[in-house]
């Protein structure tokens, strides 16, 4: 896992360091050169413009700068207040123009075919955001240093920041509270079945679907049985739709079946209820009767999320009163529903703030997925842990593939995984699942298939 600590997390890290700010920015720039130098691929003949503002960012330019003109290159330092629209030729920039300290607007010089290596974040993003203004320059790689920051990490920011190197320069980022999850946290968190296992270790229940979208519960529950379920079965409120034969069907009437779907929900390793099931108002009533009533971990997606807030009180009282760990899976819309307003710009902070809300795992979908757990300590209230997720492209932005992640959640918190660690490794497989499938063309059913080589590619 990769910590990533907000910039104000950052300036408290810094103020408390046993070093002086310079001693630090000493080896910020050292970094940085020789970031500089491996992308030149050497420094004899090399032209490098170093940009650098008036902040410690600028400062962490001009030890590069120093570094690099000591090493032989031509370097040309541009105050970032006085710069040119163009700069003259150069193999590469370094954009020290600003960093965590950005406020407002920032137009970007032109700098031709230079390669651009951005200090700490590309100047003109928000590193608590993402946010940036159109005038910021897409760095080729950027240099961070000790953490990542949410902004390299969140909208804009993700696509201008190129490739990120995180640099160790000493400080102790050992309480950040947010990671980034990696490939290694996934291969040591997700469980590997017992050799003396038997079905009913690990196995979920659905409960998805309807007469008008049976695909979703089947999408659902085949995802759970590729990503580990034992044993899978489904039930569909008042329609039996075509699932694989070793997909368990349990047939529910359409309305009041709540009992009947969680006769023996004991046996259950998770609960996964809400893909496809539509939004009568009896399956409502039945769908919220079965979130309180499951004494299992729940997996509540799509129409079940729009059920939880189905009620003048909204989500809170139903969510809050469960034992047992509930993950909600929502995108902004369904997020909006549940919480009253889609999440705002600082994402992170809307995800957190509605996990300790609903006293639940909230994993907010999106080009990277957030995934909050709510606080432990009632004096905390923003305390849970947040993970990211970076490793999903545009073609999880398919139907159905949500329901895929729902039953892949599903089967990791059967197979006992901590809520958190099930939302964010879930997440993780289910994008390298995808990642595996043509980029065109991609049907949620090839998601469902491509995940036991995501599995088999972790042991
Ligand atoms: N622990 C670490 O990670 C370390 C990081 N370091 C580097 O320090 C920067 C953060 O430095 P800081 O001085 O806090 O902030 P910046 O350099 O990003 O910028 C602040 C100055 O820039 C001015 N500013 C901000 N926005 C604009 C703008 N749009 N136009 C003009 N000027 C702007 C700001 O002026 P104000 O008037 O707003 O105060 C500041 O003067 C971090 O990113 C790392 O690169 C160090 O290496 C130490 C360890
Ligand atoms: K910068």
């Amino acid at each position: 896992m990769i910590p990533v600590v907000t910039p104000v997390e950052m300036a408290a890290i810094d103020a408390s360091a046993p070093e002086p700010l310079d001693v630090l920015i000493e080896r910020a720039g050292r970094a940085v050169a020789a970031a500089a130098i491996d992308l030149l691929g050497g420094t004899y003949g090399r032209v490098v413009n170093v940009v650098v503002g008036k902040g410690n960012n600028g400062a962490d330019g001009r030890v590069a700068a120093r570094r690099l003109e000591a090493r032989g290159v031509k370097v040309r330092v541009i105050d970032a207040a006085m710069r040119p629209p163009v700069l003259r030729r150069s193999d590469l920039v370094i954009d020290a123009a600003y960093g965590t300290g950005f406020r407002g607007e920032w137009i970007a010089p032109e700098v031709g075919d230079a390669l651009v290596l951005a200090v700490d974040i590309p100047s003109g993003v928000d590193a608590l955001t993402g946010e940036a203004g159109a005038g910021v320059l897409p760095a080729d790689r950027t240099i961070t240093f000790q953490a990542l920051k949410p902004g390299l990490l969140l909208g804009d920011g993700a696509r201008l920041a190129g490739h990120i190197d995180v640099a160790d320069i000493g400080l102790d980022v050992s309480g950040a509270s947010q990671h980034q999850v990696t490939v290694d946290d996934v291969a040591e968190w997700w469980p590997t079945r017992a050799i003396d296992a038997h079905k009913w270790n690990g196995a979920v229940k659905v409960i998805g679907g309807s007469p008008e979208m049976p695909g979703a519960a089947v999408l659902a529950s085949t995802a759970a049985a590729r990503a580990g379920g034992s044993l899978v079965s489904l039930s569909a409120p008042g329609v039996t739709v075509a699932t694989p034969p070793e997909i368990v069907q349990r047939h529910v009437a359409a309305d009041d079946f709540s009992a009947d779907a969680l006769v023996d929900i004991h046996r259950f390793g998770a609960l996964v209820i809400g893909p496809g099931l539509g939004r009568a108002d009896e399956v409502l009533m039945a769908t919220r009767a079965c979130i309180s009533d499951a004494t299992v971990p729940v997996v509540i997606d799509g129409d079940g999320l729009f059920a939880s807030a189905w009620s003048a009180e909204g989500p809170a009282p139903l969510l809050r009163d469960r034992e047992l760990a509930t993950v909600l899976t929502p995108h902004d819309g369904e997020f909006g529903v549940l919480t009253g307003s889609p999440p705002g710009a600082d994402r992170v902070a809307s995800v957190r703030a509605a996990a300790a809300d609903l006293g639940c795992t909230l994993l907010l979908k999106g080009q990277t997925t957030i995934v909050a757990s709510p606080p432990e300590a009632e004096a905390d209230p923003l305390g849970g842990h947040v993970w990211f997720v970076t490793n999903g492209d545009q073609r999880l932005a398919t139907a159905g593939s949500g329901d895929v992640l729902a039953g892949m959640i599903g089967s990791a918190l059967a197979m006992g995984l901590d809520a958190d660690k099930a939302a964010a490794a879930s997440a993780w497989l289910h994008a390298d699942a995808a990642n595996r499938t043509p980029a065109d063309g991609l049907l949620a059913s090839d998601i469902v298939d491509a995940i036991p080589a995501a599995i088999g590619a972790i042991r």
